[in-house]
């Protein structure tokens, strides 16, 4: 029997994403709710993002009497407890549920994590903006930032923003085949909800949502102004008494497994952009191991990639970011070396300048429908920064689009670099 104040419910999870990582995490957190049923209800949803797909010839689940249809990815997922498509060969835990609604697969969900391309978060976003339950908790997965030529925010803001919940953050040194196949590594969560009945993190950018309450400014107000002068309108709602607390403790129970350690932090913003900048980064460490330089010159690229992403994190996020995060945790300097040694935006980069193709060509061609984040984010921190005229302070960064759209070539790197160290 229940002893008074007790929790009784139980939260419900949902992964919102399906693709190499999403169905690695979606592994890892449904073996823990699995073993942790005072906390978390067994059964975790899982959304995908529904597509015909054809059990390849060489998975044990091929059966040759279906021959060549496809079938659903959902029904495939479903049935044999494997994602064929972006996570071959790794034995996926029964209790998750592929499901084609996203709307239906957060319905009830106290915690969401959002673990899908950056590039398709907003529209996924949208149909989510009243369909989940009011005091829901978030923790973004995705490597990348929202920028628009005047806002720049994190996915994590953004979400919650949008969603009119609190959203933290997890990013590491997480190449997601090595954790799938369960090879050790650490990761980083970023966990920091302001106090009840005050304004979710900082605002972002242009996410029109329901759940807002139109608030007058006044001068208190001023006191939630973020560096760039935003205010959030949203007021985080409690957690019913009726759950377990949503805290460190849980949220690292949720996450932490044998083969993944987990380190709990409060820095969202450095945990953030560690993830999202070190694959502009990764970029420029795959061009110039393409170009058959060797690993100093990779080691260059990532030093100088390091302190841009240090100074662009102090430059547009200020106090709330520690340059701690990017130079001791996993989801910054370590994140930054397993990246740029066989992260996929590294290798693609690298066969690129091999084969004398551009990144987008590689990635069509040998991903599978996986998605790179670097290409995108280099185009958005640059549209950033240009509209400010800052382009010149982060060489590295302007390089690497600079070479993505031919301006520059990989033989211009070392001067480029050489002129910054010179201002
Ligand atoms: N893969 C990794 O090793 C890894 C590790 C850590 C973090 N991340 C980050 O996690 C996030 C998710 O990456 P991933 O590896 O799971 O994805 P992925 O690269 O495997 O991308 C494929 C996913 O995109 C989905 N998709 C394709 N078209 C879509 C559309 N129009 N709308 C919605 N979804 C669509 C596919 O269904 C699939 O789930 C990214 O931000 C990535 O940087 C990836
Ligand atoms: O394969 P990438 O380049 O998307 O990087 C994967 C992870 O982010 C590495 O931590």
């Amino acid at each position: 029997m229940a002893t008074l104040g007790a929790p009784t419910k139980k939260h419900k999870v949902t992964i919102i994403g399906s693709g190499n990582w999403g169905s690695t995490i979606a592994k890892i957190v449904a073996e823990n709710t699995k073993e942790h049923p005072e906390l978390f209800q067994e059964e975790v949803q899982m959304w995908v993002y529904e597509e015909d797909v054809m059990v390849p010839k060489d998975s044990k689940h091929y059966d040759s009497s279906k021959g060549e249809s496809p079938q659903k990815l959902t029904s495939i997922i479903n049935t044999y407890h494997e994602n064929v498509k972006y996570l071959p060969n790794i034995a996926l835990p029964k209790n998750i549920v592929a499901n084609p609604s996203v709307v239906d697969a957060a319905k009830g969900s106290s915690i969401l994590v959002f673990n899908l391309p950056h590039q398709f978060i907003g529209r996924i976003s949208k149909q989510l903006e009243g369909n989940i339950l009011p005091y829901a908790r978030g923790i973004s997965c995705i490597k990348g930032v929202n920028v628009t030529e005047s806002e720049i925010s994190l996915f994590s803001e953004w979400i919650g923003e949008g969603l009119g919940i609190y959203c933290g953050a997890l990013s590491g040194a997480n190449i997601a085949n090595e954790i799938a196949q369960e090879k050790w590594c650490e990761t980083t969560i970023a966990y920091d909800p302001p106090p009840i009945d005050s304004r979710v993190a900082t605002p972002t950018g242009p996410s029109p949502s329901a759940s807002r309450v139109n608030l007058t400014i006044t001068p208190a107000d001023e006191e939630h102004r973020d560096v760039l002068g935003r205010i959030s309108k949203t007021k985080l709602k409690a957690l019913p008494s009726e759950y377990p607390p949503l805290d460190h403790a849980t949220f690292k129970t949720l996450f932490y497994r044998p083969y993944f350690h987990v380190r709990m932090v409060s820095d969202v913003a450095g945990v953030s952009l560690g993830g999202a900048l070190k694959n502009i980064v990764a970029l420029a460490a795959g061009f110039v191991d393409g170009r058959g330089w060797g690993d100093n010159a990779k080691a260059a690229v990532m030093r100088v990639g390091l302190l841009e992403m240090v100074k662009f994190g102090k430059e547009f996020f200020g106090q709330t970011v520690h340059t701690g995060t990017f130079t001791e945790e996993s989801c910054g300097v370590a994140d930054l070396i397993t990246s740029c040694s066989g992260g996929r935006n590294f290798r693609c980069a690298k066969m690129a300048v091999e084969r004398g193709v551009s990144v987008d060509e590689v990635e069509a061609k040998e991903l599978n429908g996986q998605k790179l984040q670097g290409t995108s984010t280099a185009k958005e921190v640059n549209s950033f920064l240009k509209a400010r005229g800052l382009e010149a302070e982060y060489p590295l960064f302007t390089a690497v689009l600079d070479i993505l759209e031919g301006r520059n070539t990989v033989d211009d790197i070392p001067a480029l670099l050489a002129r910054a160290d010179d201002d």
